[in-house]
């Protein structure tokens, strides 16, 4: 059993629900961001056949040879940022991480804007191109949903968020794959302890574990729940709050002898959207603010490109 609370967002999906209901998950959703940041969401819509298809797709293109899956290298995506890695390909807090995985966006015409721009699907598993671009809108919905309990959580309307800065939200979303990995080797980590940047992170994985969030008190696992995602807050809405809601440090190992795969899905700032400081709302002073200045996307571009430093220099972004 996980510390941490799984709530039932269903209310916050429905258009017409009553306010009460949608009232009392927006207070869970509330008090797990000021305990953890980190909380499980069930009740969310979509579909298992869709998360099924997804996991399946994705095993099979990780099974490919090496060769066949630097067709869709990320040195191919260019500025749009889209592509395959390889295992220590990319760097958390400056060392490489024991995973390989995929980079995905929304799925645009190409362009000059970078993280912006079409995927780069494999030819050799098209049912993995379906799979996500059926899952993006799906996980947006989602996002949308559950920024709405933290609005009404903060006492702010509902609809702050989608009418405001996440109303043409950034989405990014990323397919990881664990080798099993030496298990204790204590300076091997699949991703090494880091925060997010944004403001959600909605995170699927399969049954293996390895995920593990920081706590006051230390350590604890967030194993995982059949029918739900990992929802964490990035460090955006932490600063928006003044820290209330926090970004909680977390790391992956995976220990499970299997191949893991998870699935992150970031929900931020529209590219464009500038984040002002959040209103005075519900008698509460929210006196946070981010610590940039311009829009969410000059602040996601240098995040990433201390991520990935070769292909940055490679782009000049
Ligand atoms: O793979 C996981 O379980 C977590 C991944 C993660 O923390 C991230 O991509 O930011
Ligand atoms: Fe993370």
């Amino acid at each position: 059993m996980s510390e941490l609370p799984v709530i039932d967002i269903a209310p916050l999906l429905q258009a017409e629900a009553a306010d009460p209901g949608k009232r009392a998950v927006a207070d869970a959703i509330g008090a797990a961001c000021r305990e953890h940041g980190f909380f499980y969401v069930s009740g969310h819509g979509v579909p298992p056949a869709l998360i099924e298809r997804l996991d399946a797709a994705s095993r099979r293109f990780f099974a490919l040879p090496e060769p066949v899956k630097d067709e869709i290298s990320m040195a191919r995506g260019g500025r749009a940022w889209r592509g395959f890695f390889p295992v220590g390909g990319e760097l958390t807090s400056g060392r490489p991480d024991l995973k390989e995985g995929i980079y995905f966006g929304a799925e645009q015409p190409p362009g000059d804007l970078p993280l912006h721009g079409p995927n780069l699907f494999p030819a050799q598993v098209p049912e993995l191109r379906e799979a996500v671009l059926e899952y993006l809108p799906a996980m947006t919905r989602v996002g949308q949903a559950v920024m709405s309990g933290i609005a009404l959580s903060l006492g702010l309307a509902e609809d702050y968020f989608r009418t405001g800065y996440t109303a043409d939200p950034t989405i990014l979303f990323r397919i990881f794959h664990y080798p099993p990995g030496p298990a204790d080797d204590p300076d091997t980590w699949g991703v090494g302890e880091h925060t997010d940047y944004g403001l959600l992170t909605l995170l699927l994985q399969d049954g293996n574990g390895g995920l593990q969030v920081r706590t006051a008190t230390g350590w604890i696992e967030a194993p995982p729940v059949p029918g739900t995602f990992v929802c964490n807050i990035g460090d955006m809405l932490d600063k928006l709050t003044g820290g209330r809601y926090r970004s909680t440090p977390h790391r992956v190992r995976n220990r499970s002898g299997n191949e893991r795969l998870s699935f992150p899905f970031f929900f931020d700032p529209g590219w464009d959207s500038e984040v002002p400081p959040l209103p005075y709302a519900g008698g509460q002073r929210w006196d946070g603010q981010v610590d940039f200045t311009g829009t969410y996307g000059e602040y996601l571009l240098s995040k990433v490109s201390k991520v990935f430093p070769h292909l940055f220099e490679q782009q000049q972004l």
